[in-house]
């Protein structure tokens, strides 16, 4: 997906290309984090002393330094890219030259991302206990989060390129003003795309979750599969949270898609 070209950011299929592609950085991220206890040190706060003052879990002070370091070589001036943390310092590379394909917005639904990750993944993906690794644990929790808000706020651009249908539009005006919450929900619920994503994950999390021989052979062992990630856990994951929060921010994305807009304008039905 090329952000730089505005055709190409608002293709419904190259978006759920990205979507699929972003299934498997999910997955793995996942089955990384699970090679450690829940460490739940990791996440209380005030357990450690830090430098400058800052107060909170040592997982809020790692993404915080972490998200620093990525603000000042601009990750976050890409429309696809939102932070967990504030405040964060301006970039020293030069402002690239997007172009406008998301209407203005400031929806950012990180925080309900980072609560339901702690209260309802992490403890699912990971064996209970301290095993010491809150440094690894930490890290690994860092790269989940990023690829969950990624995947989720791609929601924005999913919505655009429906609003922008032109089969589709007026019916999105005419719900978007009458603040028709549901009625946009229903409209841009895909059944058969969900369906089918579903049963992909259940796929790709059994074969990701095992082990292959030299000889290219999957090696069913359950056991395997369970210290490396469930697939009911990672289809559970996107059924309950995933897909929902997704509908959400497409939803609010919507909701807010014509303010400020001079009105439909040129479709380009190409
Ligand atoms: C992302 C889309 O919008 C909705 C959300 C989906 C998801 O989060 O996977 C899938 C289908 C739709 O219900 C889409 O239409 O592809």
């Amino acid at each position: 997906m090329n952000l730089l070209d505005k055709n190409d950011a608002l293709s419904l299929a190259r978006l759920r290309d990205v979507l699929i592609r972003l299934e498997d950085t999910i997955i793995f991220a996942l089955i990384e984090r699970a090679q450690f206890k829940l460490n739940a040190y990791t996440y209380q706060p005030d357990v450690y002393d830090y430098d400058d003052g800052y107060k909170g879990s040592f997982l809020g002070y790692f993404l915080h330094e972490m998200e620093k370091v990525h603000s000042r070589v601009r990750r976050y001036t890409s429309p696809d890219e939102y932070p967990f943390t504030q405040p964060l310092p301006t970039p020293i590379l030069p402002a690239l030259d997007f172009p406008p394909t998301l209407h203005p917005n400031s929806i950012n639904v990180n925080v309900a991302i980072m609560e339901r990750y702690l209260q309802d993944i992490v403890p699912k993906i990971c064996p209970a206990g301290d095993d010491l690794n809150y440094g690894s644990s930490a890290t690994r929790d860092v790269e989940c989060l990023q690829a969950l808000s990624k995947r989720i706020h791609y929601g924005k651009f999913i919505a655009e390129a429906k609003f922008m249908d032109p089969t589709q539009q007026a019916t999105y005006i005419r719900l978007i003003q009458a603040k028709d919450r549901e009625g946009i929900m229903a409209l841009l619920t895909n059944r058969t795309v969900e369906a089918a994503l579903l049963r992909r994950l259940r796929r790709k999390a059994m074969i990701y979750g095992h082990d292959i021989t030299e000889g290219g052979d999957i090696v069913l062992d359950q056991e395997t599969q369970d210290k490396k990630i469930s697939p009911d856990v990672v289809v559970d994951l996107y059924e309950r949270f995933v897909i929902p929060l997704t509908k959400e921010v497409e939803v609010d994305y919507l909701l807010q898609r014509l303010n400020n807009w001079d009105g439909p304008v040129t479709i380009k039905t190409s």
